[in-house]
């Protein structure tokens, strides 16, 4: 895999137009994920570990918005059920056609079905395990319920979403607070302050963060059985829904 570094941002541009997940950033997409997103290597380990424990003999894995895959991968190398598959969504062509070819030279041998496509409109059948790895975020806030009912509809009991999003907050602080904070582990990594606000303004109204409180209610509205937050990094979180 190539490991380009991300510098998408680095030169002021005249013209800030909307995040979109084309060829430019699949070049740098391991690079800017793993500088932007707190936590980002400890959720795809442990979505490994959640779905060698969640994956059952004769059922499918989604990796819902999988751009390169890196959650399918650490799927992969934990499944041990028989006949389970990981069927690996994302409608972003480029995304897709990097991971097929990454996937391409991967020597071992897994059953992953990679599909470009609407997760809204695909089906989803006899699933245990389903991703929505920074994904759900990136869907028009009206179409998130529908979206996840189906989800709900197609998993089989006693199974998982691992759903991590960007968090809002309600009291203004807080939400204050938690981006300053999440900027400066960004500058951390390496990012300037003109690489930061300038993709902020690319993903404002593309990236729509929810609180907690809003997906919980989503996620009991839909039917889950329970839903809690098992990872918290300023305003990055993983939550585990059961069914
Ligand atoms: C932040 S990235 C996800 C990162 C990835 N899950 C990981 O763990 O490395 C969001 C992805 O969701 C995809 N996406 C956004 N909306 C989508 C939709 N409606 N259907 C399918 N994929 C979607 C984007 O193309 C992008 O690749
Ligand atoms: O909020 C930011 O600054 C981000 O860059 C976050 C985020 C994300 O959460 O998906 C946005 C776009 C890229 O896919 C990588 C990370």
């Amino acid at each position: 895999m190539q490991f380009n570094k991300d510098s998408l941002y680095a030169n002021p541009l005249g013209e800030i137009t909307t995040f979109k997940f084309d060829d430019a950033v699949v070049n740098v997409f391991p690079d800017m994920i793993q500088r932007s997103v707190p936590g980002y290597s400890a959720i795809i380990s442990a979505i490994g570990l959640l779905a060698g424990r969640f994956s059952q003999s004769h059922s499918q894995c989604y990796d819902l918005g999988c751009s390169l895959g890196a959650a399918t991968l650490a799927m992969r190398d934990q499944i041990t059920a028989a006949d389970c598959r990981i069927v690996a969504v994302d409608n972003s062509a480029a995304m897709v056609e990097r991971f097929k070819r990454n996937l391409a030279v991967d020597e071992a041998k897994a059953s992953i079905d990679i599909q470009c496509a609407d997760i809204r409109e695909i089906s989803i059948e006899r699933a245990s395990v389903v991703v929505l790895n920074f994904t759900l975020q990136f869907v028009p806030v009206a179409d998130r319920a529908r979206l996840l009912e189906k989800i709900y509809r197609g998993m089989l009991p006693g199974g998982i979403l691992i759903l991590s999003e960007k968090l809002a907050f309600d009291n203004e602080r807080q939400q204050a607070l938690q981006v300053d904070m999440h900027h400066h582990f960004k500058k951390m990594q390496g990012y300037s302050e003109l690489e930061i606000s300038q993709k902020r303004s690319a993903l404002e109204n593309v990236l729509l963060a929810e609180s907690f409180d809003v997906h919980r209610r989503r996620l009991m509205a839909a039917g889950f059985d329970s839903a809690e937050i098992w990872f918290q990094y300023f305003n990055f979180a993983s939550m585990i829904a059961l069914k």
